[in-house]
């Protein structure tokens, strides 16, 4: 069985600056599942980059059995790993379905962290990341921020109903933010 921690939150509130952070001190690996589409997109070959492409700028999710196939990959090939970090998914009722049917038998998933931060400042962290996104400009930003409420929010409530949603306010700085987020894993980890 995997163990598996799913990090969610709005675009730009700091899951793969503080996944980096536990995968660098606490030996999770972390997998991202915005950075696997874009490899997957660059990817010679692939049948996907296209379609990965479109959904990247429309802010709007790619079909599960897509990203869910990129995390069972990334998954198997690291099954040395402690637990994974699995970051930005699942975004929605049609990834929360995929990963129950291909994954639900062989994982155990210990907890939710939320990281919960403002949508402006959200915005302003995306326009200023310096990554050269296709989907850090303001048209792309209100779509993701759109479809962050209307799907990915529910998702989050769904765990929140099933008692796994450990939340951290992660609009402070990051310093402070992974404090406590240490403090998460270290809670349940003494289970
Ligand atoms: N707590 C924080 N305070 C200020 N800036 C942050 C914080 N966390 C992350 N950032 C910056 O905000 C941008 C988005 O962070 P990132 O980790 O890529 O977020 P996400 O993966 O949730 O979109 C990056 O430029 C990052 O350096
Ligand atoms: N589970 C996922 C995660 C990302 N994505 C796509 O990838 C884009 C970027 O995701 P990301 O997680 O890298 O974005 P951030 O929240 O890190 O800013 C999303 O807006 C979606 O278009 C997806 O389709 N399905
Ligand atoms: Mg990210």
């Amino acid at each position: 069985m995997y163990k598996v921690v799913f990090v969610l939150g709005p675009p730009g509130s700091g899951k793969g600056t503080i996944c980096a952070q536990i995968q660098e001190n606490l030996g999770y690996v972390h997998l991202s599942a915005g950075d696997l589409l874009r490899a997957e997109r660059e990817r010679e070959g692939s049948q996907f980059g296209a379609l990965i492409e479109n959904h990247i700028r429309n802010g709007s999710i790619v079909p599960v059995e897509i990203t869910c196939s990129l995390l069972e990959i990334a998954m198997i090939a690291r099954e040395d790993a402690n637990g994974f970090l699995i970051d930005g998914f699942p975004r929605n009722e049609d990834n929360l379905a995929g990963w129950k049917r291909q994954m639900g038998e062989k994982v155990n998933e210990q907890f939710v962290l939320f990281l919960s931060c403002p949508v402006d400042v959200c915005i302003d962290r995306c326009l200023h990341r310096g990554q050269g996104r296709t989907d850090d400009n303001v048209d792309s930003l209100k779509k993701r921020v759109d479809t962050y409420n209307q799907s990915t929010f529910p998702i989050i409530e769904h765990f929140e109903k099933l008692g796994m949603v450990r939340e951290v306010n992660s609009e402070r700085p990051v310093n402070e933010v992974y404090a406590d987020v240490v403090k998460v894993f270290a809670a349940a980890n003494q289970q």
